[in-house]
């Protein structure tokens, strides 16, 4: 009805890395004029801080001891993601390997998810239209009041094959144990770790396009609404 499609809709998309859900949140988000949200880019983003500062990323306290201090602006145009720490545009250089290799270790000390769960919380509220917000905990943790929550899975060939196709010059192979390694930090991690929702719907992406993912979702998103 006119009414339910003028409220603000919360989406959640969780789900390993590889399975489709930067895509998919910012294709859903444009179709549907909706705010994006890309919560990865943020644990990426104070990982960065933390390298270039010197913290010891193995002493999870000296990590919380500063969580507090990296401005993190996050822009949510899904037409052009943006990222800043303390003024500085972070988009490149938080997709490097070496901030890869970090990012579990940092995202997994409690006062960090508080504080980036805070700025998720502060920039959904906020979100005039409705915002779609991905990441590992949203379901389970920052949103659980989402309107409509959605677990992303494809097979780890699946999603090695994908990122090893955008990371130019790395192998299948080596891409799937990092990714693995990757998960089973994430999913191990004592606050809030990568899990799907009780009430989330799972769409395992490996033999869908990117193309169906998002019809299947924008589908869902438009039953919601009609619902509200
Ligand atoms: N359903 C799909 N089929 C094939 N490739 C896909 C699909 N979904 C995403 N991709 C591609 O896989 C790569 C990783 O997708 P991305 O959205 O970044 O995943 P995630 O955010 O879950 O890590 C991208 O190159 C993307 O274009
Ligand atoms: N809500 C979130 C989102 C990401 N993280 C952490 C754990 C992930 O390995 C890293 C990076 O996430 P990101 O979505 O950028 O990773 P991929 O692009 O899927 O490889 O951040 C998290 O702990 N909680």
């Amino acid at each position: 009805m006119e009414n339910g499609a003028a409220q603000p809709v919360i989406v959640a998309i969780d789900g390993p890395s590889g399975t489709g859900k930067s895509s998919t949140s910012k294709a859903v988000a444009a179709q549907l004029g909706l705010s994006y949200l890309d919560t990865g880019a943020q644990y990426r983003a104070i990982t960065w801080w933390m390298v270039t500062n010197g913290i010891d990323i193995d002493d999870p306290s000296a990590i919380a001891a500063v969580a507090g201090k990296p401005e993190i602006v996050s822009g949510t145009d899904p037409s052009a993601p943006a990222i800043t720490v303390d003024g500085v545009d972070v988009s490149g250089p938080i997709r490097t390997h070496d901030v890869t290799s970090k990012v579990s270790a940092v995202s997994a000390v409690a006062e960090v998810r508080a504080r980036i769960t805070e700025l998720q919380r502060s920039i959904a509220v906020g979100a005039a239209r409705g915002i779609v917000v991905e990441g590992r905990d949203i379901g389970t943790t920052v949103l659980p009041d989402a309107d409509l929550k959605i677990f992303l899975t494809a097979t780890p060939e699946a999603r090695a094959a994908r990122r090893s196709g955008e990371l130019r010059g790395v192998d299948v192979h080596s891409t799937r144990e990092a990714l693995l390694k990757r998960d089973a930090a994430d999913s191990s991690r004592k606050t809030s770790p990568l899990a799907k929702a009780g009430d989330a719907v799972e769409v395992d992406t490996t033999d869908l396009t990117l193309s169906q993912v998002v019809e299947c979702v924008v589908t869902l998103v438009e039953e919601k609404r009609a619902a509200k």
